[in-house]
């Protein structure tokens, strides 16, 4: 395998990422030290040779930045599906993420629709990021390898879902949305979406009752 010429850096004023690995000595090698210090090893697959593996900006960072590989111009209230040039394979149990980057939104109301997005462990896929320019005035264009969102990768538990009649009783109840106050509600739980279903907030009855 031969290094790419030009590769998209993930975070420009980071610190290098990740070497990639070049034979399998090197790849075993990275394996065995990433288990040894207890992180979780994600293979990827660069379908653009130009970009870089995903990366975290800094070491405490819960996010590793991805970036777009076209270049893009979306118009107030427009959205686009933009590609990060990477497909990953995620262990059984976990996820990845796809957030928004902070300084985006809140410097160009550039935004995530679907945020989080969810990318299963199964997918083999290039990981796409689904933009949108909320700004009410200003169109905005991003390059090729502008940082655009950034990946969270996460354990998921897979839940056994028991169909049941009832469900125990909790302080919260059914109140849904907005049903502790604030924003113009003044009348308290039970106020808030949700409310008024059946086993409705401040339901007292009991534990769990299995469906007959
Ligand atoms: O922001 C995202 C979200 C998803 N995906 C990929 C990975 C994920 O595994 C797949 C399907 O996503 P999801 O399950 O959210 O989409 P869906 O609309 O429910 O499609 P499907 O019926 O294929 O599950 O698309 C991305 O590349 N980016």
């Amino acid at each position: 395998m031969t290094a790419p010429d030009q590769t998209i850096p993930a975070a420009p004023q980071a610190p290098a990422g990740p070497a990639v690995p070049e034979t399998v000595a090197e790849t075993v090698a990275v394996a065995t030290e990433t288990v040894a210090a207890g992180r979780v090893e994600v293979l990827v697959r660069r379908l653009d040779r130009a970009v870089a593996p995903p990366a975290y900006a800094q070491p405490s960072d819960a996010g590793a930045d991805l970036v777009t590989t076209q270049d893009v111009t979306l118009a107030p209230g427009e959205r686009a599906v933009v590609g990060t040039g990477l497909a990953i394979a995620l262990p059984a149990g976990y996820a990845a993420f796809v957030h928004p980057r902070s300084g985006l939104a809140a410097r160009h109301g550039v935004t995530v629709v679907n945020a989080p997005g969810t990318v299963d462990a199964g997918y083999r896929g290039e990981i796409k990021v689904v933009l949108i320019n909320t700004d009410r005035s200003d169109p905005i264009t991003l390059r090729r390898g502008d940082r655009i969102a950034q990946l969270v990768v996460q354990r998921v538990e897979h839940a056994v879902f028991r169909d049941v009649d009832e469900l125990p009783a909790s302080v919260r109840g059914s109140g849904g949305f907005g049903s502790t106050g604030g924003f113009g509600s003044t009348e308290g739980p039970g106020a808030g979406v949700g409310a008024g279903t059946p086993g409705g907030a401040g339901r007292e009855s009991g534990g769990v009752r299995p469906r007959a």
